[in-house]
């Protein structure tokens, strides 16, 4: 059964409502008096109280129709109803004028030049006109106004004669059509939103909807469990986002820090309106594209699980003492080393040691890092929005002398002071300040505590245990084919030189674990691709041909061959420079 609220503007309608509700049988109505704001109020509270359709008339309708998201109904003004009022006008003797909406007037003005009837017509679009409209009227010697509920209040309160436009039976019974007709449509949409309302609400994704004036109209169930909506919408960082997606018309992507956590919003324009698609950036995930700052340069990590640091020899004892006792303060601490042999491990062990919170643990890439990235950070504050974290400045060595100063400035800034820096470089930074190629003043800052990890060569007694971690860490990655190592080819893994240190160690185990055919990896094995790094190494200073005869997929696999060499199978290094992840590289190869 429809549920239907009339709202009528005057007395003689609601009797003939309440007589043609005797014969309705499939709408239950509720007839209301109400003129335009009584009206309006009226309907919110049956939107509330589960009404489907509201019927009302005229202005009010108009009023109601802004206020709610249910249909409602206008009791149109037919052309019996004008001819009615006319034929009853033509009887008096003063000069008369229609004053109405458009719905009242254009059919009355076309009947009246029909039927040849000198009455003049004015057409409102606001209530609050019709006072100066017949104020007018009244001053040109009209004393007749013919329109709905307010021109004839309007009428009365001037001293005029005021004719309602009544409703007749064909019009309720039109409206009373429309009403069956909006509430199947309506219903059937009802459906379909609740349907996308729940497959919203599955989303793994929070989901919210901005309007133009930056507030919340939408969210689905996960964005309500994780946000507050105030919070956002009094967001600096958000209603920034929010004007550049209006301002270019185009999806935008940002990750911002929120309730202690990163997010990574897409801002996608909708008409008005800007959708956003927020993800929670998991713990450890990296890559993580901050504004316009390159992809790779910058890296977020909520929390950072524990890898523990392997090694017998007494230098790495030596690190993982001072990795202790450098937890427990909040200064800089420097970590010197060549590449690859744990010196980003060792700065995540110490903001492992300080972490209380959430404190997010930030990696600056400084290799990768351009001048202009850099102006980009210190415009947006970035330094003072996570000065609650760890910043890791990874090769900070790689920086030119430019970068260093304005570094030096960040660092130095009162404002900065909370944060909390860790810094990476080769072992020759000293040689590199005493020759005045590193900013001296930059080093005495964030250098007065330091860390050295020496090159696997020169501990070769924690090779055994790193092989043997590894070869472990690879049996959730590929499954457990390869359980161990034979003697001799641990041997010769141990005699190598390693010039990429613990990560190339990782690589070729890595390398070896999927060549191999038995559950040890052999000599043989071992010895062919440590040969083969000798022989990469040698032809990387010699230019390679790239045959172009092949397909593009051939091609694409020498390009990656030799970018992998070049940088000494260091998958991770190579996956960088092709702009690749490290699986898609290795499925590329195979
Ligand atoms: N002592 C160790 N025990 C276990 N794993 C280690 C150890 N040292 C390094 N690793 C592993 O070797 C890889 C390289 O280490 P890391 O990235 O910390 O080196 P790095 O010196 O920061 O390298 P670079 O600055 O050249 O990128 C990582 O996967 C790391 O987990």
């Amino acid at each position: 059964m429809i549920k239907a609220l009339v709202i009528v503007p005057y007395e003689g309608l609601l009797e003939m409502m309440k007589e043609i509700d005797q014969e309705v049988e499939d709408i239950q109505l509720q007839i209301e008096l109400g003129n335009l704001y009584e009206g309006v109020a009226i309907a919110k509270d049956a939107e509330k109280n589960g009404y489907h359709v509201i019927i009302s008339r005229g202005g009010t309708a108009s009023l109601i129709q802004e206020a709610v998201s249910i249909p409602v109904i206008d009791i149109q003004v037919t052309g019996y109803d004008v001819l009615r009022i006319l034929t009853l006008v033509k009887g008096f003797s003063g000069k008369a004028a229609i004053v109405g909406f458009s719905n009242i007037t254009q059919g009355a003005a076309t009947i009246c030049k029909l039927l040849d009837f000198d009455i003049k017509t004015l057409t409102i679009t606001k209530d609050t006109e019709v006072k100066d409209k017949l104020t007018n009227l009244k001053k040109l010697g009209y004393e007749v106004v013919i329109g709905d509920v307010v021109t004839v209040q309007a009428a009365k309160q001037l001293g005029m004669t005021g004719v309602l436009i009544t409703s007749g039976k064909e019009a309720i019974i039109d409206a009373l059509e429309e009403t069956r007709r909006s509430y199947r449509i309506f219903s059937q949409l009802q459906q379909d939103v609740f349907l996308f309302q729940s497959i919203l609400d599955c989303n793994e994704q929070a989901i919210g909807v901005f309007n133009k004036a930056e507030k919340i109209v939408y969210g689905n169930e996960r964005f309500n469990k994780e946000f507050h909506w105030i919070d956002l919408e009094n967001s600096a960082e958000i209603s920034a986002l929010l004007k550049e997606t209006a301002l270019t018309g185009e999806k935008q992507s940002k990750t911002v820090h929120i309730n202690h956590s990163f997010w990574k919003i897409k801002a996608c324009p909708q008409g008005d309106a800007t959708v956003f698609f927020l993800e929670k950036i998991l713990p450890n995930q990296a890559d993580v594209q901050e504004g316009e700052v390159n992809m790779n340069a910058i890296e977020f990590h909520t929390s950072s699980s524990f890898i523990p640091i392997s090694g017998k020899s007494e230098q790495i004892q030596k690190v993982l003492n001072q990795i202790d006792q450098y937890g427990k303060r909040e200064e800089p601490v420097w970590i010197m080393g060549e590449e690859g042999n744990g010196k980003e491990l060792a700065a995540r062990s110490i903001y492992l040691k300080r972490k209380t919170k959430n404190e997010p643990f930030i990696v600056l890439h400084c290799d990768l890092l351009s001048t202009e990235q850099l102006k980009n950070l210190m415009n947006e504050n970035f330094f003072l929005k996570y000065a609650n974290g760890v910043i890791y400045l990874k090769n900070i060595d790689k920086l030119n002398s430019y970068m260093q100063k304005e570094l030096y400035k960040i660092v130095k800034n009162e404002s900065n002071k909370m944060l909390q820096w860790l810094v990476s470089s080769e072992s020759t930074i000293e040689d590199k300040v005493s020759n005045g190629s590193f900013h001296t003043e930059l080093y005495e800052t964030l250098g007065r505590v330091s860390i050295y990890i020496p090159p696997l060569r020169e501990r070769r007694e924690d090779i055994e245990d790193l092989v043997h971690v590894f070869i472990s860490e690879l049996h959730p990655k590929y499954g457990n084919g390869v359980v161990g190592i034979r003697l001799d080819a641990l041997h010769e893994i141990i005699n190598y030189e390693w010039p990429g240190n613990v990560e190339q160690l990782k690589q070729v185990i890595e390398q070896l674990f999927l060549q191999s055919h038995s559950f040890y990896i052999e000599k043989e094995a071992v010895v062919t691709v440590l040969n083969r790094l000798e022989q990469q190494v040698k032809k990387s200073d010699e230019l390679t041909h790239i045959d172009l005869s092949g397909t593009l997929e051939e091609i694409e696999k020498q390009v990656i061959t030799k970018v992998l060499e070049e940088e000494g199978l260091n998958q991770s290094k190579a996956a960088k420079r092709l702009g690749i992840n490290r699986s898609t590289l290795w499925r590329k190869l195979k």
